[in-house]
């Protein structure tokens, strides 16, 4: 895709920018692979393998012919988790930890998070895409138990479409992590008295925390330890029943090939949790930007303009990349110059893939700020100079927003801590060359359902307003309390935010011109 898409280059951080430098939160949850956040070490449970049996406990609602369930998130409500057929805590574990955001909401989540347990922990590639849209109720039920006979289990697989030979892979390529829990499951799994399993689970395999095809090996060489396969009670021998479908034709493909039994993964995986109600269309398949500025962020500084920012490069060393230059066009056909600053390192799959940030500024690395812009020149857009190439999206540039931005002359008129009350006056400056037809601030909230909400409040245009420089004009808008907010705007018909937000907080702005605070 083409930068910037709110949308899509939030994904792409969520997916690609994973830890260190600039790391989204979410994989922090995963790594290390044996990590459990709700039980002291050594409970036998994982993370990854809860969020994988939470993200099947969803999808296996799905009905192909009706269009509805599915990867949706419906497993977040109490009403499907305190189902039979979803006994234990997966899925109140892993939704404890999900704050949905205004491009990624909680079925996204759960979709990202299932990939990343996978493949951070040994697991292929699995191609993802973004869309998901969150239910706003519980589906109907639908998630097959281990009791159930064989032809009950391939009956809920053809509705959720999946055929018997999809049935196998996908029972095979879950249950390669993790295990049954005594507590969960009494009738299935003893207590264990295992040092190292304070939760009695008994792991489908001897490899429970990575991806790997053990579950099948085991399987076809009869060392499996598998309880739903070689459990007491022959009636919950799910596993069992469902491997030998087919004259264990596919499960020995699996055992005798890792890479048949990851690729075979990779897609079951990848149309699982493209599993979606009729209606709901998914973008593409998410792929890395080669490179990616990010939070990039204009500021008014009374007669000069700044630019905030930073850029990454995908899969490259500090010293692959080198020296890099960033060029910008302005609003007068002119170009800007400036060398730009390594910044630091992110990664991606638990570290295995590295790339490198820098920032707009040589001088000041913590602001990553280039001071002293002619804002009657403004920025129109950004291309990179990086081992003697132009990198500019073949040719279309890093699109730029200067239509409107923050003021730095926005203060504080009251501060009552003892009642926890800011005000402030918001002064956002509008380039008046700009076809920009609305102002508003942008703040979050959340719907009945958990689900983010942006409310949209606007500013309008003062009768006389404060003049800094020949290029912009400050509208004002009184905002209180200490809460943060986005900056929107309307230019030539389209709708832009602010990325980072301005928190009211008197640790930010300065008290206004006779206010004392
Ligand atoms: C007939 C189909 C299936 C049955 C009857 C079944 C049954 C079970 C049962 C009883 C557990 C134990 C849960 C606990 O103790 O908390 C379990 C765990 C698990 N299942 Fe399945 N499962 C099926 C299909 C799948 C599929 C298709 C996937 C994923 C693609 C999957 C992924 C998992 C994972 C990752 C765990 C481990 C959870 C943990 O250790 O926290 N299962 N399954």
């Amino acid at each position: 895709y083409i930068w910037p898409s709110p949308q899509l280059d939030a994904l792409e951080a969520a997916r690609f920018d994973q830890l260190g430098l600039d790391g989204e939160q979410l994989a922090g949850r995963l790594n290390p692979c044996d990590s459990f956040v709700f039980a002291l070490d050594g409970s036998g449970r994982t993370n990854a393998a809860d969020w994988i049996r939470t993200a099947w406990s969803d999808v296996a609602t799905y009905d192909a012919s009706a269009g509805t369930g599915g990867l949706d998130a419906s497993i977040r409500f109490g009403e499907e988790q305190q189902r039979p057929e979803n006994a234990g805590t997966s899925a109140s574990d892993t939704f404890a930890v999900v704050t949905p955001t205004r491009y990624i909401g909680y079925a996204d989540t759960l979709a990202l998070m299932t990939t990343m347990a996978i493949e951070n922990c040994g697991g292929p590639v699995i191609p993802f895409r973004g869309g998901r849209v969150d239910a706003t109720e519980a589906n109907a039920p639908g998630v097959p138990q281990p009791q159930q006979d064989l032809s009950s289990h391939t009956a809920a697989f053809a509705r959720a479409g999946f055929s018997q030979t999809d049935m196998i892979g996908l029972v095979a390529c879950g249950h390669t992590f993790g295990g049954v829990q005594h507590s969960v499951y009494p009738n299935i799994v003893n207590v264990l008295n295992e040092p190292n399993d304070a939760d009695d689970v008994a792991d489908f395999d001897s490899t429970f925390v990575t991806f790997d095809n053990n579950v099948a090996s085991e399987y076809i060489s009869g060392t499996t330890k598998n309880p739903l396969v070689v459990g007491f009670n022959d009636t919950t021998n799910s596993d069992k029943r469902i491997f030998g479908s087919d004259g264990n034709v596919t499960m020995k493909s699996f055992a005798q090939s890792p890479s048949l039994f990851a690729s075979t993964c990779s897609s079951l995986f990848a149309r699982m949790l493209d599993t979606v109600p009729s209606g709901v269309e998914l973008t593409d398949v998410i792929t890395p930007l080669p490179i990616k500025p990010a939070f990039v962020e204009f500021s008014l500084n009374n007669k000069s303009l700044e630019m905030a920012g930073q850029v990454r490069f995908w899969n490259q060393t500090q010293s692959q990349v080198g020296t890099v230059i960033m060029l910008w066009d302005d609003h007068l056909g002119g170009t800007g110059i400036e060398t730009l600053k390594f910044f630091g390192t992110g990664t991606y799959k638990a570290g295995q893939v590295s790339s490198a940030w820098y920032g707009f500024n040589t001088s000041s690395p913590n602001t990553n700020k280039i001071l002293n812009l002619d804002p009657v020149a403004g920025v129109e857009r950004l291309r990179f100079l990086v081992n003697d190439q132009v990198q500019d999206q073949g040719g279309v540039g890093f699109a730029v927003q200067d239509a409107y931005m923050f003021s730095d002359t926005s203060c504080i008129t009251l501060n009552e801590p003892q009642i926890g009350l800011v005000v402030g006056r918001l002064d956002v400056a509008v380039r008046t060359s700009a076809n920009l037809t609305r102002l508003y601030i942008e703040t979050s909230g959340s719907d009945a359902f958990g689900r983010v909400t942006v409310t949209e409040t606007d500013i309008t245009r003062p009768a006389q307003p404060v003049v800094p420089n020949p290029a912009y004009e400050l509208w004002s808008l009184t905002v209180n309390s200490t809460f943060g907010f986005t900056i929107g705007a309307v230019v030539d018909g389209e709708k832009f935010s602010t990325t980072l937000g301005r928190s009211v907080n008197t640790n930010q702005w300065p008290a206004c011109p006779g206010v004392l605070i």
